[in-house]
């Protein structure tokens, strides 16, 4: 039996994705990448068995996404006992439609001769344009329950397995009323066409966004109706009163980079804040990337009200005279305006969690770098909150008060460690989350001020930055970012905080 080693290839290396338009005699390539993933599809290990010089093509129109699969190699393996080649049309079949396995010539052919790609445009409604980088974007959105809509996405859930760790396919053959609580937002480039049959729209990249219940707060008696079911017509589950989660999020990686994810991110919750029936916005299984992406769009959005609201630490919370004994609880309504930032969260709709972030990550920045942590931490171990400068006072109420809000969500971790170990564990913590924030304050704060709007302006070059140590760039900074604690806002009633070492990065596969 031949060596396995000479038979086995790289399935990231050997999947290649393509998006295609209309050429002059035949089809040419707009983009080519390659996945980021294929552990879903070829196993944990994305290794392919039983092939030489394995090619495996998924060609995209750029238009409508119309798929084909075309799989070539130098040579099979020829099978020996139980040992044979991945079949290769098996497993595709499992994540690409019956429809992309025709023969290339056709598939070519559909795609240069398409009569009604010239008058393609993306299904849905025209939400919001834009420039970036001198070219123009346009993104759509329409419901899931919009036949347009479903064959759009069918297609572009194709790229799931590849790009979003753990994520699964939206099933598009489900009930209308179920179909009816999602909305898909397209991302699409408006081109110049260079043939008269080209289309003008090139894909980007897609959201996938529900209606998800939301169980108002009862106020007074709990009333139980005896009402019909199944519910009158003019019910809409629509337009019940709900929370809008974000499920699916992903900008094609030649679009990467260039600020599309924030404002597609930025167009979802402008639509969240219009709609009445939306308490507030929440992300499925964010990951790390989504994760900054989200953090910058919401500081940037946050930053001018909590400036204008002068939004800060009082450094001196306790009243005069009271002595210098501290009271037993944490004096948090006198340290903040917690019923105007309450206010401000519910007008924004952000969820309670990664409102307290970059709520944090604001009052953090209000301090002056040179009184946080480092040198003075030993002096304010012991002055406190009697500290005399009242940066200093500020900073350690900033720590009291992160500690506060990790001990609540960690309570249940928290209370099984001896005492020494809770309050250090969560000391080593809060420095975490402050490192963390800091690096991306650094770019933040180096934004706003060079320019400030609601949604970000993607024309110039953001990505160097000016830290201490020179100019950097965000990919720099980013590398070094840290989440200190693993949480999800989403459910804040059944989640369990874990309390991670500093410097290990959680990460929260999708399930
Ligand atoms: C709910 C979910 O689906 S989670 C899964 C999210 N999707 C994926 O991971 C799929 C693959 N990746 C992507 O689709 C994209 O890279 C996204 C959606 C994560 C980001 O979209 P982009 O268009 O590249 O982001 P954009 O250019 O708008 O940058 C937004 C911010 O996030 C930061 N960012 C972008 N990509 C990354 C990354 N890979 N890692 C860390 N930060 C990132 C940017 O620096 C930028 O910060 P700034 O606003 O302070 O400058």
């Amino acid at each position: 039996m031949a060596d396995s080693g000479d038979w086995t290839c790289d399935a990231n290396d050997a999947v290649q994705l393509t998006l295609i338009k209309p050429g002059e005699q035949k089809p040419t390539t707009a983009e080519i990448f390659h996945p980021q993933f294929t552990y879903p599809i070829f196993g944990d290990d994305e290794q392919i068995f039983g092939y030489k010089g394995l090619i495996i093509r998924l060609r995209f129109a750029t238009h409508d996404l119309r798929t084909h699969v075309h799989i070539s190699y130098d040579e099979k393996f020829k099978a020996v006992g139980d040992a044979a080649a991945v079949d290769l049309n098996k497993t595709l079949r499992e994540w690409v439609a019956e429809s992309a396995f025709t023969k290339l010539s056709d598939y070519e052919n559909s795609v240069q001769n398409d009569p009604k790609a010239k008058d393609f445009k993306p299904p849905g409604k025209l939400v919001h344009s834009y420039k970036s980088k001198n070219r123009n974007y346009e993104i759509w959105a329409g419901s899931l329950a919009d036949n347009d809509v479903r064959s759009l996405l069918g297609r572009a859930q194709v790229f799931i397995p590849f790009f979003i760790e753990g994520g699964t396919p939206l099933v598009l053959d489900d009930p209308e009323w179920t179909l009816e609580r999602w909305t898909v937002y397209f991302v699409y480039e408006k081109i110049t066409p260079s043939t008269p049959i080209e289309s003008e729209y090139s894909f980007v990249g897609y959201s996938t966004v529900y209606r998800w219940w939301f169980f108002p707060e009862q106020n007074g008696d709990k009333v139980v109706k005896n009402d019909t079911f199944p519910y009158p017509e003019e019910l809409r589950f629509s337009q019940l009163p709900s929370r809008s989660r974000i499920a699916q999020f992903l900008i094609l990686p030649p679009h990467q980079g260039s600020g599309h994810g924030s404002q597609l991110y930025n167009v979802i919750h402008k639509a969240c804040i219009a709609d009445k029936t939306v308490v507030e916005l929440t992300v499925e299984d964010p990951n790390e990337s989504f994760d900054v992406l989200r953090d910058s769009a919401d500081y940037h959005n946050l930053y001018h009200t909590f400036l204008d609201e002068d939004i800060n630490i009082n450094p001196n919370p306790y009243p005069a005279g009271s002595g210098k004994r501290r009271p037993r609880n944490m004096p948090t309504s006198s340290l903040i305006p917690t019923q105007k930032l309450a206010e401000i969260r519910t007008k924004y709709k952000i969820a309670p969690t990664q409102f307290a972030h970059i709520l944090e990550m604001y009052l953090l920045s209000r301090i002056p770098p040179r009184k946080r942590g480092g040198a003075n931490m030993a002096r304010l171990l012991i002055k406190k909150h009697n500290a005399a400068d009242e940066d200093d006072r500020r900073y350690y109420w900033w720590r009291m008060l992160v500690k506060q809000r990790l001990y609540k969500r960690s309570r249940d971790i928290l209370i099984q460690l001896e005492l020494q170990d809770r309050i250090q564990k969560l000391d080593e913590t809060v420095t975490n989350v402050e490192e963390g924030y800091d690096q991306l304050l650094t770019v933040f704060d180096a934004r706003e001020k060079g320019r400030a709007t609601f949604a970000p302006d993607v024309d110039s070059d953001a990505d160097k930055v000016i830290t201490a140590e020179g100019v950097t760039t965000m990919h720099a900074l980013r590398a070094k970012r840290k989440y200190a604690i693993e949480d999800d806002d989403e459910d804040e009633e059944d989640d369990e905080v874990e309390l991670i070492e500093a410097g290990q990065a959680a990460k929260k596969p999708k399930v």
